[in-house]
């Protein structure tokens, strides 16, 4: 227990001099004092691990309940009776009947699309179908990225051009010389690496649409949706001729078989049979390239590697240190940069880092030069940044460890 101002002992004896007393009582307000100071201290140092400890703690929180979150299913409202309301579900075809509340009954209609979770009920009324493609697919006319923003991977740059391009600007030279335009492209590496600014490159080049689907959206967020939404995925293709249609995540929908027979599973199959009869059909896919990205290569279904579908396979690695010290001159193209920052030294010093680590380093060099009140970008900014950059990433890596533990 602290002390109580009462009961606070006097530092010297009744009978001494004036002069003894003055000098105990200024001696023990130092003493005092440099205590005062040092619990100050601690204080602040406490209160900042509170902080951090309580931002920790949101994002554990926000990660435990997006874990938690169990999918939901699509269903179309059939009926609405006085027992409750007929749904059917998309994918398995199944009516049910479920209870909904007064509220949501007055807003539901026959033909409705909704949510449902995992027991039937309604969780929300569905926008339409178009906002959920709109939200799961991304259309670019001539997406602004050209070859030169890209660095580090010329060899499968050229692999990517070789494959794709040919077949999106002279078709017409495969029915001369009889053969089938190679199929689709898949591109797999850690995540960072260019892929996706690839296809999107390949895309501008060839004046192409860009369709970008990402994988685990199309079978998270919608349950029953996924085959519909590859069959609409490649109607607007052909909608958009020409056009590049790239399929992020590719491991969301086509990973190897699991031995557990959920309906979320199921729906998975569907989708991915139904993105493998839509490469199959290449013949009359006119001039539509698909190219796929991922992340877990090792987790890909087989049957998505046959001959005719994904058979160009290009590895997209994280950029050797030319290559970062290329990506480093394209990310400060329109940077004020000091004489002093050395590129050179900058990619040997960054290693390991990806292409969007690079990126991410000259926005957050940029930034600290911004906060010292300078508009010119020096070395040690990009230091500080890479820096920053690494403790972030190695913290987001314990936490994710320590969340799964
Ligand atoms: N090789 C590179 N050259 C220049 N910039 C790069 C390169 N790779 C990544 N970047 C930067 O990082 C950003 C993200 O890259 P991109 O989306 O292409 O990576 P990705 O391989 O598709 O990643 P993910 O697997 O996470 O989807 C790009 O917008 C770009 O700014």
């Amino acid at each position: 227990m602290t002390e109580s101002v009462d009961d606070v002992d006097m530092p010297y004896d009744e009978d001494a001099s004036q002069q003894d007393k003055v000098e105990a009582l200024e001696e023990r307000l130092e003493i005092l004092e440099s205590q005062n100071e040092e619990m100050r201290d601690k204080l602040l140092d406490a209160n900042a691990e509170n902080n951090k400890y309580q931002q920790k703690l949101e994002r554990l929180t926000h990660e435990n309940k997006k874990l938690k979150q169990s999918p939901l299913f699509v269903a179309t409202v059939q009926e609405i009776t006085d027992e409750g309301v007929v749904i059917k579900q998309h994918g398995n075809n199944q009516e049910a009947l479920t209870e909904v509340t007064d509220e949501m009954r007055q807003n539901l209609a026959p033909d409705d699309r909704v949510a449902v979770n995992n027991s039937l009920s309604i969780v929300k009324i569905l926008d339409d179908e178009t906002d959920v493609r709109a939200r799961v697919m991304q259309v670019e006319k001539k997406p602004e990225v050209s070859y030169a923003d890209i660095g580090g991977i010329d060899e499968q740059m050229e692999e990517v051009r070789e494959t794709v391009e040919m077949p999106l600007k002279s078709p017409e030279m495969f029915d001369q010389v009889g053969i089938d335009p190679p199929s689709g492209v898949l591109l797999y590496g850690p995540p960072g690496t260019g892929k996706t600014m690839l296809a999107k490159a390949v895309a501008n080049q060839t004046d192409a649409t860009f369709i970008k689907m990402a994988g685990s959206e199309l079978v998270h967020k919608f349950i029953g949706e996924g085959a519909k939404l590859v069959r609409d995925l490649f109607e607007l293709a052909r909608q958009h001729e020409p056009a590049v249609i790239f399929i992020d995540e590719i491991d969301a929908i086509a990973s190897k078989r699991t031995e557990s027979k959920t309906s979320g599973d199921a729906e998975v199959q569907r989708t991915m049979m139904q993105l493998l009869s839509e490469m199959d059909g290449f013949e009359d896919r006119g001039q539509i390239s698909i190219i796929a990205a991922t992340n877990r290569f090792d987790m890909l279904d087989p049957a998505i590697l046959r001959p005719g579908r994904f058979d160009r396979l290009i590895e997209v690695p994280k950029p050797d240190e030319d290559g970062r010290e290329i990506i480093f001159r394209i990310h400060t193209r329109n940077m004020n940069v000091s004489d002093d920052v050395s590129f050179e030294e900058l990619a040997e010093e960054a290693d390991e880092a990806s292409g969007a680590d690079i990126k991410a380093i000259c926005t957050e060099a940029g930034m600290f030069a911004i906060r010292d009140d300078r508009t010119e970008v020096r070395m040690e900014d990009f230091r500080a940044a890479w820096e920053k950059i690494k403790q972030a990433e190695s913290e987001e890596d314990d936490e994710v460890s320590k969340t799964f533990a």
